[in-house]
């Protein structure tokens, strides 16, 4: 209940009492102990409901009750059926704690102003992503609904929905917004069902409150698991797609996977635009790095050649990109290092597994294909082996990846037994040299890249 309704209810009330007080019905005293502490509740259409301390007072009222009406007609304009009840019922009756804080906040900003697009780092990973919730902001309702989102967790799909909530506030800020997570609307909606004799609170009010919006950011819908409530979100649902209300749902698995929901519902889902993002190739990788150094004050310099022993080493999950700069900052604060070198990287993160790199595919495959070549297995090039023929194949795969993938000598060296950068780096230039030198080898490189296909 607002202010405004509150204030009305005390006018009415008041009016009744000093009618009921001037009939001389009641003596004083059993007027100002059981009559005056009550109140009127609510209002719910011809019902109005009377809140009273205790029994004795209810008994004294419901005494009376045709003359109380009468008296509420008057100060109403309108008839209505007056209800008793005891205070400690009210509680019952009022919606709970979770229920109205949060169909009272259901259209607060919550966006976290640092997730915006502007922020948002764009490569191939999550284009799509990117382009698709732009395009929701700039016609809803009319291209992608629902919008699902989904890639593993840290890949900025929370951050896409605060961009689109922070870009609608700004752009078009008389758009009503709802940013809500999953588990919250089942709550919501369990919470109504539970209440459904409180006016405004019941699950049809709940509904008419999701329908004035015309976004609806879903966050993790994975995790909304609670069938009993899942009827009616199926029924809101589709009424706000039929109103062209535009739905954005974000999700850890593709939404054919997604288990607890109907399937009714994931029809639905898989109907609208289902847009992947996934872990950040190298280059975003170190783009997001860099744009997170921006947004820190730091003193202290960080080389060049640590964001790409980072970018690769974190890149299957920016959460912990961001994680290892903290890290990294945070030690370098404790044993200032006077600058962040990829000795003092090394040292912070060499408890850390050697990661599965994603674009060890292709890392991969030119491996296969030198050891094909050479007749050698992948631990023989990957080991310390300094005979020739191993040596001269990990120099050769190893210039081919840094040709044709052109990834930094850190991604190499994680690839081949986690060599050292710089061991790594000579073996390229001697790879270089003897190309120059030695026809042999220059010809087992051709025939690689052909066999590769990069020739
Ligand atoms: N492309 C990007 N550019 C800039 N920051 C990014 C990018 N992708 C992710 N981040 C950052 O990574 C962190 C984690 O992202 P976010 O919380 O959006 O992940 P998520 O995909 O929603 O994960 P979860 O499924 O666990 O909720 C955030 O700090 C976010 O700003």
């Amino acid at each position: 209940m607002n202010n405004q309704e509150e204030k009305k209810y005390q006018e009415i009330w008041d009016a009744v009492l000093g009618q009921m007080k001037e009939s001389g019905l009641y003596d004083d005293v059993i007027y100002t102990t059981y009559i005056q502490p009550s109140k009127l509740f609510r209002i719910s259409g011809d019902v109005a409901l009377i809140s009273v301390p205790n029994n004795i007072s209810s008994s004294i009222i419901s005494g009376n009750l045709e003359q109380w009406s009468r008296c509420f007609a008057q100060a109403t304009g309108s008839d209505h059926t007056l209800q008793i009840i005891l205070n400690k019922d009210v509680e019952k009756l009022m919606p709970s704690t979770v229920l109205k804080k949060q169909t009272d906040s259901l259209f607060e900003d919550r966006f976290n102003k640092l997730y915006t697009f502007d922020n948002f780092v764009v490569g191939k990973s999550n284009r799509e992503a990117y382009a698709a919730a732009i395009a929701c902001c700039n016609y809803p309702g009319q291209f992608n609904n629902p919008l699902m989102i989904y890639g593993n967790s840290g890949l900025g799909k929370t951050h896409l929905l605060h961009a689109i909530g922070n870009y609608l506030k700004e752009n078009q800020p008389e758009a009503r917004v709802i940013y809500i997570y999953s588990e919250d609307i089942v709550t919501l909606l369990i919470e109504a069902m539970k209440s459904k004799n409180v006016p405004g609170n019941s699950v049809e009010d709940i509904k008419a409150r999701f329908m004035e919006c015309d976004f609806l950011l879903i966050d993790d819908i994975q995790r909304m698991k609670q069938s009993a409530s899942q009827e009616i979100f199926f029924n809101l649902y589709n009424k706000l797609i039929a109103e062209n209300k535009q739905i954005i749902i974000t999700s850890d698995i593709h939404p054919s996977e997604l288990k607890g929901i109907e399937n009714r519902l994931i029809s639905r889902f898989l109907s609208g635009l289902k847009v992947r993002v996934g872990s950040p190739e190298f280059e975003t990788a170190k783009a997001i790095l860099k744009k997170k150094i921006e947004g820190r004050n730091e003193t202290i310099m960080i080389e060049d050649e640590v964001l790409d022993f980072i970018a690769t080493k974190f890149s299957s999950d920016v959460r912990k990109l961001e994680g290892s700069l903290n890290e990294l900052f945070f030690k370098a604060i404790l044993e200032n290092p006077g600058i962040i070198d990829l000795k003092f990287a090394q040292s912070v993160f060499s408890d850390e597994p050697i990661p599965v790199v994603e674009d060890d595919l292709s890392i991969g495959k030119i491996k296969s294909c030198v050891c094909e070549y050479y007749g050698l297995t992948k631990n023989q090039i990957e080991s310390k082996s300094r005979t020739k023929q191993i040596s001269n194949a990990r120099h050769i795969a190893v210039y081919i990846c840094r040709k044709h993938l052109q990834v930094p000598f850190v991604k190499i060296g994680l690839s081949f037994g986690n060599r050292d950068h710089s061991t790594i780096m000579s073996s390229y230039e001697k790879a270089k040299k003897m190309i120059k030198q030695d026809p042999l080898f220059k010809t087992a490189v051709e025939q690689i890249e052909t066999k590769l296909g990069i020739r």
